[in-house]
């Protein structure tokens, strides 16, 4: 067993990758060091969260043991929700901070598993299996979306195939909305409507069934992840398209390298962590 590390994870802003660093006997080491070198990734165990300085926005510690026989995961820290676009907010509130302070959003993400090089080489996945496991992080997850929503008069949860499917349906019941599936091609009998759009790693189709909604309704659209916004963004044409108000799309995840905020344009998104895409590597240049 290898003594203790203390592990150093910051973002300067939400638009800016993580950076993490590990200190040993003293001196700072970039952890894309110890990545290269020993093939090791790291797990977060657990967080505590200590402000630095003013300019780094979302810091956290932690002190781990690592074995170096063991297969650790990278699970980089996505710190805090955020909220965009949303025509309620004053505009110099866009990308800010909102339940910045909720002990809830260091539960969850810290549940979030990202695993390098799935499901191709350079993919950073974010996997949230591992947050279904930890039963208090899953159903914080689900209050803090059913508390942002219950009184918002929608009446469609739209969930996007497949992760929105697990994230969607206790959302639609808790605010006592009807819950409506956005399905891969085929997948649906009835008569359906479509849409192609681009994913980070290929292209894909989204299906609905027609009637499922009616025009004037108000809807939210739930998926675990945006990362290109290309998903979202089908979905919402999806709905638009008959007549549909969205009223916004909420995602566990949001991956800001890939800039789907921007993607949607005015459509407010609502997210609970961010997360990191690319490989630490790319961005941290080893400092010794
Ligand atoms: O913002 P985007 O770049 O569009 O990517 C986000 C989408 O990608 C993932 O689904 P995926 O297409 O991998 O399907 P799956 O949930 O069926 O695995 C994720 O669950 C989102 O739906
Ligand atoms: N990096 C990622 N992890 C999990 N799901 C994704 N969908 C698109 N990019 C993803």
């Amino acid at each position: 067993m290898q003594p203790g590390f203390s592990i150093l994870c910051f973002q300067a802003s939400a638009d800016l990758p993580f950076l993490v660093f590990y200190q040993r006997k003293g001196v700072m080491h970039a952890a894309a060091s110890l990545l290269n070198s020993s093939n090791l990734s790291l797990r977060f165990a657990s967080q505590t969260q200590t402000r630095l300085s003013p300019w780094i926005a979302a810091p956290s510690s932690v002190r781990l043991p690592l074995n170096r026989s063991q297969n650790y995961r990278i699970a980089l820290p996505p710190l805090h929700s955020t909220v965009s676009g949303d025509s309620t907010q004053p505009q110099q509130m866009a990308s800010a901070d909102v339940k910045a302070q909720d002990p809830r959003i260091a539960g969850i993400s810290s549940a979030i598993r990202v695993i390098p090089d799935f499901p191709k080489p350079g993919i950073m996945f974010q996997d949230i299996t591992t947050l279904l496991l930890d039963t208090k992080a899953f159903r914080d997850t689900i209050d803090l979306f059913v508390e942002r929503y219950k009184d918002k008069n929608i009446s469609v949860v739209a969930g996007i195939e497949a992760r929105g499917f697990i994230f969607g349906p206790p959302i639609a019941l808790a605010i006592g909305a009807k819950f409506v599936p956005m399905r891969k091609p085929k997948k649906l009998p009835g008569e359906v409507i479509s849409e192609e759009y681009s994913l980070e790693y290929g292209k894909d189709v989204m299906e609905m069934h027609v009637g499922a909604v009616q025009a004037g309704e108000r809807a939210l659209i739930v998926d675990d992840l945006v990362a290109t916004g290309g998903t979202l963004s089908a979905a919402i044409r999806l709905l638009e398209r008959v007549g549909v108000h969205v009223v916004e799309c909420a995602c566990v995840i949001e991956l800001p390298e890939l800039k789907g905020r921007e993607r949607l344009g005015e459509k407010p998104l609502f997210v609970l962590s961010l997360g990191l895409c690319s490989k630490l590597e790319n961005f941290i240049k080893p400092s010794d």
